[in-house]
C-alpha cells in the first residue's frame, strides 16, 4: 500500500501539487486522471521517486520517503516496475533480453535462471515463443506493450507504475492491455498506479480513480461512482466525448 499525506511539489516559486492525500492499495488498479496541466505527471513522478516532494510524505508499506537516504531510495527502486508511454523497449536487445534486463540489474540469478524467469513471464503475457528472439522493431505495438509489461513485472515488484500504457494502441488492443495489467495486479498482489487520459481505461479497470484539478485532489472514487458523479468539473471531464455521451444516455435509459 502507498499512503500519500499532504504531498506538495513546487518548481522555483510555482506550486504545482498543493497538498494531495490519498492511498493506493495492493491488488488494486488505481488511475490518476484530470485535465491537461492538472499535475498528474508531476504527481506520478513524485510517486516514482523521480521528483523530490517539497512537502508532505509518501509512505510505501511503512517506508517513509521523507526519511530517504540514497540507499533506501535504491532499495525501494528494486520493488518498482514501470511501463512507460510507447513501451520504451531497448531496440538493440531481443524481446527476452529486454525482459531479462531488470533481473541483470537487480538480482543475483544465473543467466539460465533469468532466462527461465523471463520466458515464464513472457508466456504469462501471452507472447508466443517464436517472438522471444525477435527485436522490438519486428513485433507489433500491442506485442511491444506486452513485453514492456513483462519487463515491468519480471522482478515481482510490489509497485507497478504505468504512464499512459495505452498510447498508440487501437481501442481493442488497449482494452486487452488494460485487462492484462489489472489481472497481473490481482495475481501478484501489486499496488498499481496508472497515469491515464483514456476514459475507456477509467471505465474498464478504474477500481480507484483520483481526479486532479489545478494541483489538488478534486474527487476520488470508483469507476461506477464516476459515471454517476454530479460534481461539475468531473462530470464535464468524463462526458466530453461523443462515446461517453452515449454511455450517459444508455445509463439514463436503463435507469442506472
Ligand atoms: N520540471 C518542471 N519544471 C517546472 N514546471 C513543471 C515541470 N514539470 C511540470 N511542470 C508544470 O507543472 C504543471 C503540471 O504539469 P503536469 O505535466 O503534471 O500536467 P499533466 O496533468 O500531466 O498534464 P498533461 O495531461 O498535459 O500531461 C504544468 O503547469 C507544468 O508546466
Amino acid at each position: 500500500m502507498i499512503e500519500v499525506n499532504n504531498l506538495e511539489k513546487s518548481f522555483d516559486d510555482v506550486q504545482v501539487l498543493k497538498g494531495i492525500s490519498t492511498t493506493f492499495e495492493e491488488g488494486k488498479t488505481s488511475l490518476i486522471i484530470g485535465s491537461s496541466g492538472a499535475g498528474k505527471t508531476v504527481f506520478f513522478k513524485c510517486l516514482l521517486g523521480l521528483f523530490e516532494p517539497t512537502g508532505g510524505e509518501i509512505i510505501y508499506d511503512g517506508d517513509n520517503s521523507a526519511n530517504d537516504t540514497k540507499e533506501s531510495k535504491q532499495e525501494r527502486r528494486k520493488n518498482i516496475g514501470t511501463v512507460f508511454q510507447y513501451s520504451a523497449l531497448l531496440d538493440f536487445l531481443t524481446v527476452e533480453e529486454n525482459v531479462m534486463f531488470p533481473l541483470e540489474m537487480f538480482s543475483d540469478l544465473s543467466r539460465s535462471e533469468m532466462m527461465d524467469r523471463a520466458h515464464e513471464v513472457l508466456k504469462r503475457v501471452n507472447l508466443k515463443e517464436e517472438s522471444f528472439k525477435q527485436y522490438p522493431a519486428e513485433i507489433s505495438g500491442g506485442m511491444q506493450k506486452r513485453v514492456a509489461i513483462a519487463r515491468a513485472v519480471v522482478t515481482r515488484p510490489k509497485y507497478l507504475f504505468c504512464d499512459e500504457p495505452n498510447s498508440g494502441l487501437d481501442p481493442a488492443t488497449a482494452t486487452v492491455i488494460d485487462n492484462l495489467i489489472q489481472d497481473l495486479t490481482k495475481e501478484y498482489n501489486i499496488t498499481t498506479v496508472i497515469n491515464s487520459h483514456d476514459m475507456n481505461s477509467v471505465i474498464e479497470i478504474g477500481e480507484k480513480i483520483i481526479f486532479l484539478s489545478k494541483g489538488l485532489k478534486a474527487w476520488e472514487g470508483t469507476n461506477q461512482e464516476i459515471l454517476h458523479t454530479e460534481q461539475e468539473d468531473v462530470f464535464n471531464f468524463v462526458y466530453n466525448s461523443d462515446l461517453m455521451k452515449k454511455v450517459r444516455e444508455a445509463l439514463i435509459r436503463e435507469g442506472k
